[in-house]
């Protein structure tokens, strides 16, 4: 049975979805985790760990180079909360333009019984203005960067985006409307509203800033939904000081942002919605059942993405490091011992290679010391050997 060890509050539905192979516990010698936003960074991994599935998208949160040394597979579950983010941003984009949370506080303070007047005057103040014919800049147009843009689009809205990295499939989801820009600084140039859905990486970090922020129109209206320090939140809020940005919503809260006018935190919610966080679950548990029983290593994001039929009685697994020869030292402890290769399949993903091998017969004195001999190899993570079911 394997042990599955949850960090977060995990959808019911996700934790219903594994069989009575999985055992979901505090476990200190767990197979699987299966989280959300935990910040793993400093965690120190159990040797039996063999994968992190994070249910949801961003895997900041999670050591790959460490998680890959110590053989174990990462996988999200993309597109799983990209709904949820798209339908916060274009809410938001709207109670922004119409000043909804000023009226709101307006009406919350003024609560005398002969309102009427003092409304019809005042109202003026909170004066909106429509989405309909604004410019709207998407800056990554993945699972979440498309959704929203095609959303604008459809409140007629005028929309171009930026994504030099975009895959061919994800290329596919966006309308042919979305005008393509070649740089950040023309995507923004004449945006009346921008907004960011890209991972946080090395590359991210300060995506918007000063530079950027310069190059858009005054009273531009600004987002970060995707990670702290993507959008430079220095630079933010000199923006919104200084009257080049209108309103800033962000997703994720630090003390620089806090109680200053225009400005809209929200607690990292994006995502946080009953049917995303049930697909994100779902999603993660059968990926944590199809990594443990076959090998597959379909969206996962350290390993190369390998999903071969599991026909044969045995399957041997290997992560390890792309360099030469590695195959060719396998095959031959195996052949050394008998034992005859059905299918096998290799496919690397920068440093890191992956290996499956199928079989039919391994007798278990030979299967022991097989294990033994590679796991020995200093070049090998991890080897596993999975028995079909
Ligand atoms: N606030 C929340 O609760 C949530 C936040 N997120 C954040 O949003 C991010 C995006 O989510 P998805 O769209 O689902 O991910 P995704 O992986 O489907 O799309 C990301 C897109 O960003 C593009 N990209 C990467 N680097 C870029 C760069 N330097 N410039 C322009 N484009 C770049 C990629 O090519 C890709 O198309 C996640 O990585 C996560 O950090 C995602 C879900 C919920
Ligand atoms: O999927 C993501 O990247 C998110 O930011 C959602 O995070 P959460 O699962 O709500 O902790």
């Amino acid at each position: 049975m394997y042990q599955v060890k949850t960090f977060n509050a995990i959808a019911k539905t996700g934790l219903e979805t594994f069989d009575d192979n999985f055992k979901i516990n505090q476990s200190e010698t767990p197979d699987a985790y299966l989280i959300r936003s935990v910040n793993l960074l400093e965690e120190k991994f159990p040797t039996s760990l063999k994968t992190i599935v994070r249910c949801g998208v961003g895997f900041n949160n999670v050591p790959l180079d460490r998680a890959t040394e110590n053989g174990i597979a990462v996988f999200n579950t993309p597109g799983s909360n990209a709904n949820a983010v798209k339908e916060i941003v274009i809410s938001l984009m709207i109670a922004t333009a119409r000043n909804l949370f000023a009226a709101n506080d307006y009406s919350n303070k003024h609560t005398e019984a002969d309102i009427s007047q003092r409304t019809e005057k005042d109202k003026t103040k909170f004066n909106g203005t429509e989405l309909a014919g604004k410019r709207l800049a998407v800056i990554g147009l993945g699972n979440v960067g498309a959704r929203v843009a095609n959303a604008a689009l459809a409140l007629g809205m005028k929309v171009i985006g930026y994504d030099p990295y975009l895959s061919s499939n994800a290329a596919w989801r966006i309308d042919n409307k979305v005008k393509r820009a070649s740089s950040i600084r023309r995507a923004v140039k004449n945006a009346d509203f921008v907004t960011v859905h890209v991972p946080k990486n090395d590359d991210t970090i300060g995506l918007i800033s000063t530079t950027e922020m310069t190059a858009m129109k005054d009273d531009v209206v600004l987002f970060n939904y995707s990670r702290i320090g993507i959008v430079d939140n220095k630079a933010a809020v000199e923006g919104v000081k200084s009257g080049k940005i209108s309103h800033y919503n962000t997703d994720f809260g630090e003390p620089i942002l806090a109680d200053q006018p225009n400005i809209t935190i929200t607690p990292h919610i994006g995502g946080s919605t009953l049917e995303a966080e049930s697909n994100g679950a779902v999603q993660g548990a059968n990926t944590v059942m199809n990594y443990l029983e076959s090998g597959d290593t379909t969206n996962s994001v350290n390993l190369p993405q390998m999903n071969l039929p599991f026909e044969a009685q045995y399957r041997l697994t290997l992560i390890h490091k792309n360099v030469p020869n590695m195959v060719g030292q396998i095959s031959t402890e195996m052949a050394n011992r008998g034992i005859n290769i059905e299918n096998m399949s290799n496919a690397a993903r920068g440093s890191v290679a992956y290996t499956i091998i199928d079989v039919n017969s391994i007798e278990s004195d030979d299967r022991e010391d097989l294990l033994n001999r590679l796991n020995s190899i200093k070049e090998i993570h991890r080897v596993r050997v999975i028995e079909h079911s």
